[in-house]
């Protein structure tokens, strides 16, 4: 990837999503030099990612020598308008705007840069660790070129998946941009229940870490459907039976989750207003 012919990578927001896109980026081989930062407050650890690699960091840049080749946009929705302005004045007219913030539409980037090639994406915090998904989609400014582009830069780290509609984003934003949480909610709640049944706290948080990382690293390397492998698990009056009859099976967590992911999907399309 070559961000130094179509001009510098300006990051606004280096938090933990910023942060991690730009870690991937780096390990990937891009040239730092190629990096500019706008950020009033960066998470600690990406100050010392952007220190080691000597990039500077600006809380806020009025001016840049030349027009950056992308404009990559990971500050929190809710403050999205007050960043808009000064990074539309930064702009020149083949920068490619990509951002990732949950529920901002692309008719939210046009409106303050009429004209610009914008992608809107999706990743989660595997990403971190180079293991996310990331789900794009391309306004009608993108040129095949520039797509490309994108997804090269996203997939910096983990898969990249692009779809056409628009509106597909907020759900995809409630399964797997928040899906995390969930999955880390699981282990907390796991750890809770086994000290609440006799372990000692360390090790009930050691069995529901270890479960979880290797429940995934199983469902990721199995050709079995997550259906199968819970069958697997779950031998007829056994205990895994006992537990699944307490949480309603199939039924009772769908019905949870499917709630939970509509109040996520709703809040995507809250944050577009
Ligand atoms: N955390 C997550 O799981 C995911 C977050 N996202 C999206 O990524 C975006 C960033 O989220 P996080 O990294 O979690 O938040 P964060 O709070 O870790 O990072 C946001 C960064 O923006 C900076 N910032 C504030 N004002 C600024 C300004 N005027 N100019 C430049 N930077 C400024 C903050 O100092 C902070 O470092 C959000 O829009 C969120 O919707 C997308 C996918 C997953
Ligand atoms: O909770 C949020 O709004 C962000 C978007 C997806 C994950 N975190």
């Amino acid at each position: 990837m070559t961000f130094t012919s179509q001009g510098p990578l300006l990051l606004a927001g280096a938090g933990k999503m910023g942060g991690a896109i730009l870690e991937g980026l780096l390990a990937r081989g891009l040239d730092p030099r190629t990096v500019i930062v706008q950020d009033p407050d960066p998470a600690p650890a990406v100050g010392d990612l952007l220190a080691d690699n000597g990039i500077d960091v600006l809380p806020f840049i009025d001016e840049l020598t030349q027009p950056p080749g992308v404009i990559l946009i990971a500050v929190k929705p809710q403050i999205m308008e007050a960043v808009l302005p000064g990074l539309a004045k930064l702009a020149g007219p083949h920068t490619l705007v990509v951002s990732i913030a949950a529920g901002r539409r692309l008719a939210s980037f046009e409106k303050f840069m009429p004209g610009a090639a914008v992608v809107r994406a999706m990743p989660n915090t595997p990403a971190a660790i180079r293991r996310g998904i990331t789900v794009a989609v391309a306004n009608k400014r993108v040129t095949p070129v520039q797509r490309a582009f994108a997804d090269d830069l996203l997939s910096a780290v983990g898969e990249v998946l692009w779809v056409d509609d628009e509106a597909l984003l907020d759900p995809v934003t409630a399964v797997s941009g928040s899906g995390p949480a969930y999955v880390f909610l699981l282990a907390e709640c796991l750890a809770e229940a086994g000290r609440a049944a006799g372990l000692d706290a360390k090790l009930a948080a050691q069995l529901a870490r270890a479960t979880v990382a290797g429940s995934g690293a199983l469902l990721e390397q199995s050709d079995l459907s997550a259906e199968q492998l819970r069958k697997n698990v779950t031998s007829p009056g056994g205990t895994t039976a006992a537990a699944l009859e307490v949480l309603g099976g199939v039924d009772g967590l769908q019905k949870l989750m499917t709630a939970a992911v509509a109040a996520a999907t709703k809040r995507g399309r809250d944050l577009a207003k």
